[in-house]
């Protein structure tokens, strides 16, 4: 692609292997979660979420999607338990979603797709940065959160009200004093598997935690993330949506479940 790798019928998903060969990897993601294919695995910790609220900082339109930034140069927002050992930091979150209600996750559960999906990116403190961990087998740790149709969710409204502000590829806002843990469901029974970031560069880095439970969202809310922007200020304007990788094939993988 002589230009950047995005969602477009030019730059898609379908075109990412011209520049980025790891696209037919071993482990790339998102998967299609068959649960009755998932095995039980009864030596899974349970996951351990710690996030301090001061921890964040800003958020951004990356031109890809929106993430809100974490100050991670402590253990005080971090990831412990689970499929994972050690501590990863929180670096950001991120949401992928659809042009209308019917598609917009990257993972899908027997073949379902959800209008949206959150993925909290963590980093395993073994290493110096999150850069350096970006390339290693168990450098990452993404926990994938599922949002479903339904009630208007409250706890979205500070992310939601931000997005007039960084409307444009570029733009960023402070963004202060906000508890990732609030956008979590009730339970966290998750399936695991070894897996990849989901835009390019693809490293297959990254130990998915993919929760069970989905949280809620509002048709009317889910407009609110189509109205950003993939371009920059005073170029024509395109849509931010259908920012989703399709699933992936899965290659000889164990998906683990935590939950009988
Ligand atoms: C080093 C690095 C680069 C990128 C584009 N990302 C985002 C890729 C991505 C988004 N959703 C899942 N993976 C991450 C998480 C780390
Ligand atoms: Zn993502």
């Amino acid at each position: 692609m002589s230009h950047g790798w995005g969602y477009g019928p030019s730059n898609g998903p379908e075109k990412w292997g011209q520049d980025f060969p790891l696209a037919d990897g071993p482990r790339q993601s998102p998967i299609n979660i068959v649960p009755k294919e998932a095995q039980y695995d009864s030596t899974l910790k349970s996951l351990k979420l710690k996030y301090d609220p001061s921890n964040a900082k800003g958020i951004l339109n990356n031109g890809h999607s929106f993430q809100v930034d974490f100050e991670d140069d402590a253990n005080s927002s971090t990831l412990t338990g689970g499929p994972v050992s050690g501590t990863y930091r929180l670096k950001q979150f991120h949401f992928h979603w659809g042009a209308s209600d019917d598609r917009g996750s990257e993972h899908t559960v027997n073949g379902i797709k959800f209008p949206c999906e959150l993925h909290l990116v963590h980093w395993n403190t073994k290493y110096p940065s999150f850069g350096e961990a970006a390339s290693q087998p168990d450098g990452l740790a993404v926990v994938g959160v599922f949002l479903k149709i339904g009630a208007a969710n409250p706890r979205l409204q500070k992310v939601l009200d931000a997005l007039d502000s960084i409307k444009t590829k570029g733009k960023q806002t402070v963004f202060a004093d906000f508890d990732p843990k609030t956008l979590l469901p009730g339970s966290l029974d998750f399936w695991t598997y070894d897996g990849s970031l989901t835009t390019p560069p693809l490293l297959e880095s990254v130990s998915w935690i993919v929760l069970k439970e989905p949280i809620s969202v509002s048709s009317a809310q889910m407009a609110r993330f189509r109205g950003l922007l993939f371009t920059g200020e005073g170029e024509a304007p395109c849509c931010m949506v259908d920012n989703y990788r399709p699933p992936q094939p899965l290659k000889g993988r164990q998906v683990r479940a935590s939950f009988k």
